[in-house]
């Protein structure tokens, strides 16, 4: 199973949506940045690096969130989401087409990741 590791980034009781961009598998859906785990890092180091890659931000990972298993036609996921903060930067599209920050009511109203759905879920209801 592949270990996906997602940001739950945070601002002025927003958190941070991207859109996977068009030629992309979900192209189109909403979701928290991230990135599938490699074999030798942490859940922390893994998301601290992509987030500076895709977005060019500066992050500490802190706990886990949520963990959620969800299988697509072509494969199973195991979504993990951290609670992040930003130490430095704003956000500068560079895989994504897109980027929202969303106050978590307001969640589940985009077109989300299919895996993303309950964990916005479970936000919204915390
Ligand atoms: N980053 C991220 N990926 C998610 C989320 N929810 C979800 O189902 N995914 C799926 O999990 C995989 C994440 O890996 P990735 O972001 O490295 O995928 P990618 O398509 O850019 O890379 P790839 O071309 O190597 O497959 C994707 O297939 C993505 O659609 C999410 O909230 N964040």
């Amino acid at each position: 199973m592949i270990t996906v590791v997602a940001a739950i980034i945070r601002q002025d009781n927003t958190i941070l949506l991207t859109r996977r961009k068009q030629g992309q598998w979900l192209a189109g859906y909403w979701e928290f940045p991230g990135s599938k785990l490699e074999d030798v890092e942490t859940l922390q180091a893994c998301l601290e690096r992509e987030i500076h890659e895709e977005l060019r931000l500066t992050v500490q990972a802190g706990d886990v969130v949520s963990t959620n298993i969800h299988t697509y036609d072509h494969a199973t996921i195991r979504l993990v989401a951290l609670e992040t903060t930003i130490k430095e930067g704003s956000p500068v599209l560079t895989v994504h087409d897109d980027m929202a920050w969303v106050p978590v009511s307001r969640l589940l109203n985009y077109q989300l990741a299919p895996a993303d759905i309950p964990v916005a879920q479970m936000l919204a209801d915390r």
